[in-house]
């Protein structure tokens, strides 16, 4: 496994099957990207797909956002970590006990693989989040999760960009964040709402770009790679 990328991109493998998974991952360096799985790839393909990303080198998001009572959500975290992965997620409204207790298992388990925790998905705004009866603010939601997360010892949060420079400020260089809603641009926004460019979600505080559609969809992946990683 490469332990030593510098690169702060993270292209999300979706919308494709484990075959067309595979045709991408083999366009790509892995000294110059990790990949994410997502519940969709993982539900269709299971663990082999982790696998077969793990033997061409690639280190691996498994992007699965557990949300349960806190025994379940620290034995599924601890199950995808066996898996050998980079990186797994559940989500901060799932509560401190259950983000607490499933970096607890890990730690016991002698498991490095970095633990952390959703935020508010970068496809809500604050009309959105309002609707589910969260009523001060989307930036006030974003900040009381990701602190909650740091008291739970979780190693970051998954947030937009556009709120980087406010976490960075409040849980410190340390605590990582994980950025997806990254466009060019030129590219659609699609479902995404708080969104931000590469360059500029880097110069906030990001410290990992999580790139779907806009590396998946281009013609040519591996050369939409390479540009993203010139404009940074
Ligand atoms: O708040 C979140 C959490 C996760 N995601 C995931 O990131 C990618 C983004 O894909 P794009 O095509 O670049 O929009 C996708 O896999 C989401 O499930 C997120 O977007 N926001």
């Amino acid at each position: 496994m490469n332990n030593t990328i510098n690169s702060p991109v993270i292209i999300a493998l979706d919308n494709m099957t484990m075959e067309a998974s595979i045709a991408l991952a083999e366009q790509l360096d892995p000294a110059l990207c990790r990949l994410k799985v997502g519940k969709e790839l993982f539900t269709r393909c299971g663990p082999d797909i982790i696998k077969a990303l793990h033997q061409r080198q690639f280190e691996v998001f498994l992007d699965l956002k557990f949300h349960d009572i806190p025994n379940t959500t620290a034995q599924a975290v601890l199950a995808a970590a066996e898996l050998g992965i980079w990186m797994v997620n559940i989500h901060a409204s799932a509560g401190f006990e259950a983000m607490s207790l499933a970096k607890q298992r890990l730690l016991d388990n002698d498991l490095d693989t970095l633990l952390i925790a959703v935020t508010v998905l970068t496809s809500m705004d604050n009309d959105a989040l309002m609707q589910t009866g969260i009523t001060d603010g989307l930036e006030v939601q974003v900040s009381r999760l990701a602190q909650l997360t740091k008291q739970a010892g979780l190693d970051g949060v998954v947030c937009s960009a556009q709120e980087a420079e406010t976490l960075k400020t409040l849980c410190g260089q340390d605590f990582k964040l994980v950025t997806p809603g990254i466009r060019l641009p030129e590219d659609n926004a699609d479902d995404q709402k708080r969104i931000c460019t590469p360059k500029q979600a880097l110069n906030d505080g990001a410290d990992y770009l999580v790139i779907g559609r806009s590396i998946t969809q281009a013609t040519n992946p591996a050369a939409k790679l390479q540009m993203i990683l010139n404009s940074i």
